[in-house]
């Protein structure tokens, strides 16, 4: 069987198409959206309560009784030093004090502790198909109990190595994620530099290196790039800021003119938003926090202290001081229903013959 088959038989969907999940923009609309047109919807859980995750899953088998899939982030809670996120905090209260913005303040001691471990018992007793994660490996007991539940497993790899770790776990599917993509960085060895490596380059190393069926992520928009990306080896394709602009999107009407209008060039990495190297549109916020030099604590701490100014940003539709989270080629984006982009997605992968 070739790897699109297996990876068709293994999600159980129609075509090789994964709408990736992202935080924040998803939602369950665009996850059933997706999925009812024979692709894999995800649907973001990260961060996410265990009550929050239910409701979120609810919400999206109301609306499809097809495959989807749910995302989770697989880093485990740092320990936070209390006066060093405080003095973080003072910085950024200056620079919104600057800019006029509301700015409620983090109780740092009171930091909710996320584990994705409480989430997994839910998605277990929720019967979920499919469970995908970034920014890591789930532990080792994670795996095999949603493995004894039937539920197949797909990791984010950045580098050749991060696929044969994943791999190894026994992870069934790996995304391997190019340097265009959008959003974070699913990079998880520390001890090197980070992996800058395009999808032109990582896709087929990774595949000469894994078994395992592999999808390609960073920069695929429409046919051309999901052509591209199969004839390097790839089994299937996970699409994110081709869906930024649809209408299903939670992203504010600012956000979504800002990447129509934008160009190749207009999207950085920055840590500047979680502490985690991420590629979005650069904005004011980018510009101001890199200016501190600030000592990025672990993940999510800063993510967690930006949080309310994300917020105040968003309900002004003020695009300067959130996450626009995007790829490289997110000028493609169209604004239409998230079924139509993944007709057309199909219909020029020539999958639809
Ligand atoms: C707005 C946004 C949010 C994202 N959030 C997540 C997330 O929650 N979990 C995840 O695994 N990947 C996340 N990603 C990364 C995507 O899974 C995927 O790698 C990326 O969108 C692929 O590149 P593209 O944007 O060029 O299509 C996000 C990407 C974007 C653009």
């Amino acid at each position: 069987m070739n790897r699109t088959n297996q990876l068709i038989n293994l999600l159980k969907v129609k075509y090789p198409l994964v709408q990736a999940p992202m935080l924040g923009v998803t939602t369950p609309e665009m996850v059933a959206a997706v999925s009812n047109e024979g692709g894999l919807g995800s649907l973001p859980v990260g961060l996410q309560s265990p009550e929050k995750t239910l409701d979120l899953i609810r919400k999206t088998k109301a609306l499809t009784d097809k495959p989807f899939a749910v995302n989770l982030f697989a880093h485990d809670m740092p320990a936070i030093d209390v006066a060093a996120i405080s003095a973080i905090q003072d910085k950024l209260v200056v620079i919104t004090n600057r800019y006029g913005l509301e700015h409620p303040l983090v109780d740092i001691e009171k930091l909710q502790h996320y584990s994705y471990r409480e989430q997994v018992e839910i998605l277990i007793s929720e019967h979920v198909p499919v469970v995908s994660f970034t920014f890591g490996v789930i532990d080792a007991e994670s795996i095999q109990r949603l493995h004894d539940a039937g539920i197949v497993l797909i990791g984010t790899a950045t580098s050749v190595r991060e696929a044969k770790q994943l791999e190894s776990m026994g992870i069934d599917l790996i995304t391997a994620q190019g340097i265009e993509a959008g959003g974070h960085r699913g990079t998880f060895f520390f001890d090197e530099p980070l992996p800058q490596i395009g999808a032109m380059s990582l896709i087929p190393q990774v595949v000469d290196e894994v078994s395992v069926p592999v999808l390609a992520a960073g920069g695929i928009m429409d046919g051309r790039t999901i052509k591209a990306a199969m004839i390097l080896g790839a089994a299937g394709v996970q699409v994110g800021s081709a869906f930024l602009r649809s209408n299903e999107s939670l992203s504010i009407d600012n956000y979504k003119q800002v990447v129509h209008e934008s160009v190749d060039t207009d999207t950085v990495l920055t840590r500047a938003f979680s502490g985690r190297w991420a590629r979005g549109i650069r904005n004011t916020f980018h510009n101001e926090v890199e200016k501190l030099n600030l000592d990025f604590p672990a993940y999510p701490l800063l993510n967690d202290l930006t949080v309310p100014i994300r917020t105040a940003s968003q309900k002004l539709n003020n695009k300067e001081f959130t996450t626009l989270w995007a790829g490289q080629s997110a000028h493609l984006a169209k604004l239409k229903t998230s079924a139509e982009i993944v007709r057309e997605l199909i219909a020029e992968a020539g999958w639809s013959e």
